[in-house]
């Protein structure tokens, strides 16, 4: 059956892009530029989250002197990112495509309004036929303030274009039921809502790669949450993203089932804003039972049991269960202290509104 998306977000690992020797592999890229070219004639909006900054760096400059990591990232990134749009600019043109190189950091995601602004310069590079390929600023990052890596990255783009699909690209077929050197474990071809696969997962990571597999399983995992399709795929592999939209019964891959429930644009953002939230907010277990309900329930002062750290109206708060556990994440409806002043009374206006929450 073939998929008819017509906005996917493809996110192409370290892996795929270097050689062994950490040198640009061109021709793998040329083989992956050759196939979004195909998809993109054929009327698939694309936009590309591409690692290799550092990588392809790495193999032009030879520093004097040891360079500690922020340094070597930094000097590398600064170095690589421009061999790597220029090759991917080259590669496009032969096809007559245009492309735009997006940098981005975390920060750049902190506010709605700059939120807006990046979904604003990709919608109208999309409206132009421009492929937008995105690549974390790391030049500037602030070591504290990084994405896990472009994975979290590319979920974040994904969700913020409203794209059907993700296609996570690494150098391996898929996530395995076991270590993948082993000959006895396979690749898990489906994954639905709530499995646990965290017995699955092996620490190592590629050599160029910075997640590894944990982080894209965890980001898989939310963005599928959120209806959009997840498919995590060999990038090394020929004509992989071609046959995973024109043949997906036949292609090796796993594939995450997306949530039949849409999410609204505002409650995507806040979904992903988790790393910027400034307090917390503390509920009861009536209060928990009910969230955990299928309602549609804001969190109402009546059932906040305390508050922690300090924060404005409109900030990022993360809701945390009678438990401790973290349950969900929303937008402020007041600050903290007229929110500390509300708490167990009756008829007050909700701290966090249900059309501001989003519940994990
Ligand atoms: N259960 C598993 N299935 C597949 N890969 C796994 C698993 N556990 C760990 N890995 C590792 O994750 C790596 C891919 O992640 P990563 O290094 O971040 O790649 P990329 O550079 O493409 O982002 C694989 O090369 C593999 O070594
Ligand atoms: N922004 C970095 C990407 C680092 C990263 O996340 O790599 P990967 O785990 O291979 O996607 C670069 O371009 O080198």
């Amino acid at each position: 059956m073939k998929q008819e998306f017509t906005r996917i977000a493809v996110k192409v690992g370290s892996n795929v892009l270097a050689r062994r020797d950490g040198t640009l592999d061109v021709t793998r890229m040329s083989a992956l530029v050759d196939q979004i070219a195909e998809l993109h004639k054929s009327g698939v909006e694309i936009i590309m989250v591409s690692s290799g900054a550092v990588a392809s760096g790495r193999s032009e400059i030879h520093p004097q002197k040891k360079l500690d990591s922020v340094d070597q990232r930094q000097l590398f990134s600064a170095v690589g990112q421009a061999k790597l749009i220029n090759r991917y600019y080259e590669l496009f043109r032969e096809h007559g495509i245009a492309v735009g190189q997006v940098l981005t950091t975390k920060e750049n995601f902190g506010t709605r309004r700059h939120y807006l602004n990046q979904k604003n310069c990709m919608t109208v590079m999309l409206e132009n036929n421009v492929i937008p390929i995105v690549n974390e600023n790391d030049t500037i990052s602030v070591s504290e303030l990084m994405f896990t890596d472009n994975d979290e990255l590319s979920g974040l783009i994904a969700s913020m274009m409203d794209a059907q699909a993700l296609i996570i690209l690494s150098n391996i077929d898929g996530i395995y039921n076991g270590s993948p050197a082993d000959p006895n474990s396979s690749v898990i071809q489906e994954i639905g809502h709530g499995k646990d696969l965290s017995n699955y997962i092996q620490a190592t990571k590629s050599s160029f790669g910075r997640g590894g597999m944990l982080t894209k399983t965890n980001i898989a995992r939310k963005v599928a949450d959120e209806g959009i399709t997840v498919i995590i795929a060999n990038g090394k592999r020929d004509n992989i993203l071609v046959n995973l939209l024109q043949h997906p019964e036949d292609t090796l891959c796993t594939r995450f089932i997306p949530s039949k429930e849409p999410v609204s644009s505002v409650k995507k953002w806040i979904a992903h804003s988790e790393g910027f939230a400034k307090g917390e907010i503390h509920i009861n277990e009536c209060a928990t039972e009910v969230l955990n309900s299928e309602k549609a329930v804001s969190i109402l002062p009546i059932g906040i049991t305390h508050i922690e750290g300090e924060f404005e109206k409109d900030d990022i708060v993360r809701i945390i269960d009678f438990r401790g556990n973290q349950v969900g994440v929303g937008k402020a409806n007041c600050d903290s202290s007229q929110a500390q002043e509300a708490i167990g009374k009756h008829g007050k206006k909700p701290v966090v509104h249900y059309d501001y929450l989003y519940i994990e």
